[in-house]
This record gives C-alpha cells, sequence and structure tokens, in this order.
C-alpha cells in the first residue's frame, strides 16, 4: 500500500501515534524530523541555531523526496505543509492524514516542552500565531483528519486504522 504520512502542528502526536500506527501496522516508522537529526549529526534546535531555518526547510525537503517508499509510517515535522513543493511531494507519495489538535491543547502538550526552536520566548503567542497561519494549510494538504482533542495514543492509531479501512 501506498505510505501513510502523519501532519499536523507541533504537539499534534505526528512522531508518538506514528510510532504505535507502525507497531499496530507491523509497518517501518519514519520521522522526518529524526532523519534530519541522523544525517546531520545535530539536534533540530542546533540546526536551527547554527545553520538557520532555509537550511532546515532545505533538508527537510529532500528528506521528503527521499522517503517516497511505500509500505512506511511516515510522520513529519510540524512545519512541513507551508512549503508548495512539499505539498505536492506528500500528495503525490501517499495518504496524508492531519493529526487535528485544538490550540488550547497543543498549549497544554508542550507547556512544559523547551525543544521547539520555533516556540522560544512567548510560548503562547507563538503557537497562537503560527497555528491561526498554518491551519487551513493542514487541512487543504489533507486527505483524511483525524481530531485527536481528549484521545488516548491508542484511540487515535484505532481511528486511523478505521478510517483507513485497515482493521
Ligand atoms: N493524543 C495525545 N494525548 C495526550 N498527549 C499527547 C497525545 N499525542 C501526543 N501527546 C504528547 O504531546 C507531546 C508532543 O507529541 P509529539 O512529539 O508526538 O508531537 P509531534 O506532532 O511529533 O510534534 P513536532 O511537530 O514538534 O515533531 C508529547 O509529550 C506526547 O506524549
Ligand atoms: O512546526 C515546525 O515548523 C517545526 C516542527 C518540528 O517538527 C520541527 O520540524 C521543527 O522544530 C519545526
Ligand atoms: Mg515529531
Amino acid at each position: 500500500m501506498k505510505s501513510i504520512y502523519l501532519t499536523g502542528f507541533m504537539g499534534a502526536g505526528k512522531t508518538t501515534i506514528g510510532k504505535a500506527l507502525g507497531e499496530y501496522l507491523e509497518m517501518p516508522v519514519f520521522d522526518t524530523d529524526e532523519e534530519i537529526e541522523k544525517i546531520e549529526k545535530q539536534t533540530i534546535s542546533e540546526i536551527f541555531e547554527q545553520q538557520g531555518e532555509a537550511y532546515f526547510r532545505a533538508c527537510e525537503t529532500r528528506i521528503l523526496g527521499e522517503l517516497s517508499k511505500d509500505d512506511a509510517v511516515i510522520t513529519t515535522g510540524g512545519g512541513i505543509i507551508c512549503r508548495d513543493e512539499n505539498r505536492k511531494l506528500l500528495k503525490n507519495q501517499g495518504i496524508v492524514i492531519f493529526l487535528f489538535a485544538s490550540e488550547e491543547e497543543i498549549s497544554k502538550r508542550l507547556e512544559r516542552d523547551e525543544t521547539r526552536p520555533l516556540l522560544r520566548g512567548d510560548k503562547l503567542e507563538r503557537i497562537g500565531t503560527l497555528y491561526q497561519e498554518r491551519l487551513p494549510i493542514y487541512k487543504q494538504a489533507a486527505d483524511y483528519i483525524i481530531d485527536t482533542n481528549g484521545k488516548g495514543i491508542n484511540e487515535v492509531v484505532k481511528e486511523i486504522v478505521g478510517c483507513l479501512n485497515l482493521q
């Protein structure tokens, strides 16, 4: 089958849900952020600090193109849908599932997380601005939308499996 791509805002649970989904479906899982960290031998924060966001975005597009295998779960970085080129790759390469979580839920999940470079400074304000900018793009780039608000990891996995008729 075509690969399953999980998209969504930082903290939507792409990495967490993707790992559980891959186990459930017995499919390999690739995370674009983790692949970039392996290749660059730096954390995402270090790449942003030392090479800048434009460099990170170029790595992200390259990795997305390289991860065009079938039969895999691919979990993406929160900003992947911002580039037109990436949206085309996603559309052509697989099934795109947008993991929705409300701005309030995202703010709660990321309250104590200091690993996201784009949320430095006033975190709630940064989340608010990026969330409003990106929400329509996630929706537009998605084949399916799964609401994760108030749901546990296994519940979300079951919903994805159900909506793809894979159960
Ligand atoms: N459905 C959920 N309910 C409660 N907490 C969740 C849920 N999904 C994820 N989380 C928690 O939210 C935090 C962020 O999750 P995760 O790192 O998977 O997000 P992400 O979408 O991959 O973010 P990023 O775009 O920054 O990579 C983690 O602490 C995770 O345990
Ligand atoms: O939403 C974003 O733009 C990002 C999300 C993370 O997954 C990382 O890709 C990085 O921190 C940028
Ligand atoms: Mg992630």
